[in-house]
């Protein structure tokens, strides 16, 4: 027996493949993987087709770039009305006033030929007499003339002069126009140096001006990454998000967690490694994010200091994955992770368009809303870019430095929060998420609708890891109604009250048999009724009792097998024994721990295995990768886990299959891993719940195989729909019906007390036309199934007088009897004579066979099914082949007819109705045997009798119901014995 690992090495050897498995599941999802990884490539791509676009706008103007040595402009044109970006046709380069002064004229028409580069057209320009015709036209005319020009001659030397311009600067494509530069300039120094040769008479008199800007600082400009920044980085942590939340809600959707759970996990190790991978990740996204920054060559990532970008991009995402922990709590469906990321992205979005224009983040806004903004870390994110932007808006700026992180940058005036303020609110915020999740994980209910209480962690016990972990069902917002006691009612069956009897007397006597590897103690399950308040209306279900009190013991190195219809109770009861439902009665004790208590239970763990009734299997990761994950989980030594696996693979024959993964495996395949995953660890007792469902009739015998070789050195206990499966290896074989026990034995103990004994299959010979009956008898009904066919009576009678036995079945082509037990010493003579007069009978074959398991299975289950039917009153409808309807409780056997009554038949008609089990497990009428005097002794059941209404009539043609007279089976099949 190899010593497995407990505590904090088991705890380490768990975490280590629980984190394999995160790094595997991330291989096989390459796509979102990458996604997760390189989103940042094409987001910094779009940010830094943004700040193209914006420098580009900004080419035609030096107000944002720094300008240390400004170029003169000397003696500028003056530009052609054309040239203006908002112009409207017809345009003049310029107008004047003074029209008719000769030498003003003069003056004038010099502005116009000596214009540098290019001599004015007479038609580009206006003149007026007066100023105010210049204004007049100016204010009907806008747009159509840069500037004009107005001359006074004052005397012979004296010359003045104004100028008028349209002062507003436009912009047009990106490009600025600076009217000062554009036109008033160039118009001025025409004006002036024409107005100088014509004082001094000098007509090529030198006039040189020059101009010049001021050398200036750029002016503060847009930083795309400050302001689109926050969306885009919040949508590269939003593939991480959704992926991480889909990741933890499928694990519990799919109830692999809680199969973790069963098999040992612990809860810590869970945790840690779903953080380890996350940290990874997020490192890394968060390298890449910078790095390609860096490689765009933005001032943002090249001026900021690499340490303080990083830590903002990780700890922002770091604390997205603590937020993702928490909301994976709230949501039961892994489809729904897309709709949450996109909703927690729209609200990002906008609280950060906010953000971004100011709000909370200055002196003038109350503390209070700057802490509930900041419990949103987009929020945060926001504001941390602005800042890092305006660091390196210009050249200028040198960026936050590391050790700059926790002062305000000169650039901020009103600054409440630092870079370094920042950091702590990531990370003092994703701890309060991390606790949260834990928290919410605990006491919203799993997969299994089972949760702890809301004050779980007030419990000391909780910490000390010696309970306090109980569970409760039902939502935190939903009241469980009161439970109704279970009625105690004494087992029907005497080999159930013997087992039970056996129980109770060890418990009394608290002996501990060693062999016995399960004691079931009264366990009962009761599924408690809940008031769900919804907005609108209350939905109120009551409690179910889906075990009503289990008395049993399971012996080690031996199989259990329970059986029952569908909804019997089964997979309750084991769920109540793995601990993934909590008992609400009773109590069992597996290898004498109890499942009461959580201590009990973390011990219990340790040792079984679980088969659970669906494959509960990552679809990504191969046999091979489950096994070792699961060998991992219940603490094999790490040496041996390799030999193991591959011991197990090749038991359930999968060794040539172990690298398939398990998406791509057969339903078999499937079935054969969870097989080998109960197995592996070499566990005291291990539950099978349908094991070989869905496997074909080869793979299902090999099974077997496995099943019955691991039946050594441990219990097992196994629920199955399969008889054959049942009785070949059931040492013990108990069948469950409606929550209880109702027979518990070997199967031939079980076939002999609820099997009818043997069964004997005539089969005739096609009939022969015009033959009438031997004897004249005439049956009442059964005309239609060959009841009146000569051959047929005459087989009746036969076996009525040798064996006192009547069909239990018949139609034309066979009749079917069943013979009890005890007529088994007639029986080699019976045949043999039987066989002899096979010509005179017309018979072509006839067969016997032992009553099968299945038999003494639905005789089980319609006794079950009659029990609640009377109790409940749960009726269903007989047609007799007479044509008569009958109202008959599920489950009943034998029926007598009300009205069939007569002098020489006191106690009239009855027939023996046939049940089979439709797909979804319910009891349905498969036919009824004829018409047969109901025996003197059979005596109704009186629950079923009341109210007997009257026959059947007709009545304007509408048929009526009666309700059948139903009799106690036991009477009647002692009657057909004796
Ligand atoms: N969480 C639950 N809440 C309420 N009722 C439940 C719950 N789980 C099971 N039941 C009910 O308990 C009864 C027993 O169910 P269980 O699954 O144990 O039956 P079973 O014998 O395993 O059936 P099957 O053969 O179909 O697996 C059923 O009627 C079922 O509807």
């Amino acid at each position: 027996m190899v010593e497995v690992l407990r505590g904090v090495p088991l705890l380490y050897q768990q975490y280590k493949a629980l984190l394999k498995k995160n790094l595997l599941l991330s291989w096989r999802n390459k796509r979102s993987t990458f996604m997760q990884l390189f989103s940042s490539l094409f987001f910094i791509f779009l940010i830094f087709a943004i700040e193209k676009a914006i420098s580009s706008r900004f080419s035609g103007t030096s107000t944002y770039e720094n300008v240390f040595d400004p170029e003169a402009l000397v003696s500028p044109p003056i530009p052609p009305c054309e040239d203006k970006f908002y112009v409207k046709q017809p345009c003049y380069d310029f107008i004047y006033s003074g029209k008719g002064n000769p030498r003003i004229e003069d003056i004038v028409s010099k502005i116009m030929s000596n214009n540098p580069g290019r001599p004015i057209q007479t038609d580009k320009v206006l003149s007026f007499v007066t100023r105010k015709e210049v204004d007049d036209w100016l204010f009907k005319h806008p747009m159509q003339v840069p500037g004009a020009l107005h001359f006074n001659v004052r005397s012979a030397t004296v010359l003045s002069y104004g100028v008028q311009t349209n002062s507003t600067a436009v912009r047009k494509r990106g490009n600025s126009e600076d009217p000062t530069f554009k036109f008033q300039v160039p118009l001025q120094i025409a004006a002036e140096r024409e107005i100088a040769r014509s004082l001094l008479q000098v007509p090529d008199f030198s006039w040189t001006v020059g101009l010049k800007e001021f050398a200036h600082p750029a002016v503060r400009t847009f930083s795309a990454v400050g302001i689109v920044g926050p969306t885009f980085f919040l949508a590269i942590a939003m593939f991480a998000f959704v992926f991480e939340i889909g990741a933890l809600v499928a694990e519990k959707e799919l109830k692999l967690r809680q199969a973790m759970s069963t098999m040992g996990l612990y809860e810590t190790a869970y945790w840690l490694s779903w953080l380890t991978w996350e940290t990874v990740t997020t490192f890394i996204s968060s390298l890449f994010i910078v790095l390609f920054g860096m490689m765009f060559q933005f001032d943002f990532f090249l001026n900021n200091s690499f340490g303080v970008l990083f830590f903002v991009f990780f700890l922002f995402q770091i604390n997205m994955v603590g937020l993702a922990f928490l909301i994976s709590t709230f949501i039961s469906k892994a489809s729904s992770a897309t709709t949450v990321g996109f909703s927690i992205f729209i609200v990002g979005f906008l609280t950060q368009l906010v953000t971004t224009f100011g709000f909370p983040y200055t002196d003038s806004t109350s503390m209070i809303y700057r802490i509930v903004w900041s419990l949103f870390s987009p929020n945060l994110l926001a504001k941390a870019l602005k800042t890092l932007g305006d660091a390196t808006a210009t050249s200028e700026d040198s960026g936050i430095s590391w050790s700059g992180r926790s002062q305000c940058p000169v650039t901020e005036t009103d600054c409440v929060i630092t870079i370094a303020d920042i950091y702590t609110w990531f990370v003092a915020t994703f701890f309060l998420w991390f606790l949260l999740a834990l928290y919410f994980d605990n006491i919203i209910p799993n997969a299994s609708g089972v949760r702890k209480s809301c004050f779980y962690f007030l419990n000391p016990r909780y910490w000390t890891g010696r309970g306090g972990g109980k569970v409760s069902e039902g939502g935190i917002c939903s009241c469980t109604g009161a439970i109704p006691p279970l009625e105690d009612t004494n087992p029907d069956d005497e080999d159930v009250r013997e087992e039970e009897s056996i129980v109770k007397q060890q418990m009394a006597e608290g002996s501990n048999d060693p062999n016995i590897a399960v004691q079931i103690r009264g366990l009962a399950k009761t599924y408690p009724g809940t008031l769900d308040m919804g907005c609108c209306k209350c939905k109120r279900t009551s409690p179910y009792h889906a075990v009503k009190g289990l008395w049993v013991n399971f012996a080690k190195d031996q199989l259990f097998c329970l059986l029952g219809p569908n909804g019997a109770g089964k997979t309750t009861a084991i769920n109540c024994l793995t601990g993934n439902t909590p008992v609400t009665g009773g109590d069992a004790l597996i290898y004498g721990y109890s499942v009461r208590s959580s201590l009990g239970m973390s011990n219990i763990r340790r040792s079984i295995g679980v088969c659970p009734q669906f494959d509960i299997l990552w679809e990504e990761l191969s046999g091979q990768e489950h096994l070792h994950l699961f060998a991992s989980i219940k603490g094999l030594p790490p040496a041996t886990i390799k030999s193991v696996v591959d011991k197990s693979l090749a038991e359930v024959k999968l060794a040539n299959a172990a690298k398939v993964r398990a998406g791509s495996c057969s339903g078999g395949m499937k079935r054969r891993l969870s097989v080998a995953i109960a197995l592996i660890g070499d566990p005291k007792l291990v539950f099978l719940d349908e094991p070989t469902t869905g496997m074909d009739p080869i793979t299902r015998r090999h099974v077997w195989d496995i099943i019955e070789n691991a039946k050594k050195g441990r219990a097992i206990v196994l629920t199955t729909h399969s008889m054959e499966e049942a009785d070949i290896l059931g040492d013990r074989i108990a069948i469950m019906a409606k929550g209880k026990l109702r027979c518990i034995g070997t199967s031939i103990r079980l076939k002999s007390r609820f099997g009818t004994g043997f069964i004997a299959n005539v089969s005739f010979l096609e009939s022969t036309p015009g033959q009438t009956p031997l004897n004249g008898q005439t049956l009442r009904n059964g005309e239609a199934n060959g009841a009146t066919q000569p051959h047929h009576v005459a087989v009746k009678q036969f076996f009525k007088q040798h064996l006192d036995v009547v069909p239990k079945e018949e139609n034309k082509s066979f009749l079917t009897f069943v013979i009890p037990h005890e007529k088994e010493g007639q029986l080699t003579k019976f045949f043999e004579e039987l066989q002899d007069r096979e010509r005179e009978f017309g018979i072509s074959d006839i067969q016997l066979g032992l009553t099968t398991l299945e038999e003494v299975f639905l005789n089980i289950a319609k006794r079950a099914e009659l029990e609640s039917a009377v109790a409940e009153g749960t009726l269903v409808t007989l047609t007799l082949t007479s044509g008569l309807l009958l109202e008959i409780p599920r489950g009943a056997r034998y029926v007598g007819i009300p009205g069939t009554e007569s002098t020489e038949n006191p106690r009239g008609f009855m027939v023996e109705v046939y049940w089979e089990q439709d797909e979804t497990g319910a009891l349905c009428i498969s036919g009824h045997s004829p018409e047969s005097t109901v025996p003197r002794n059979a005596q109704p059941i009186a629950a079923a009798t009341t109210p007997v209404l009257t026959r059947q009539r007709s009545f304007l043609g509408r048929t009526q119901l009666v309700h059948g007279i139903i009799f106690d089976p036991s009477e009647i099949e002692g009657s057909n014995r004796r």
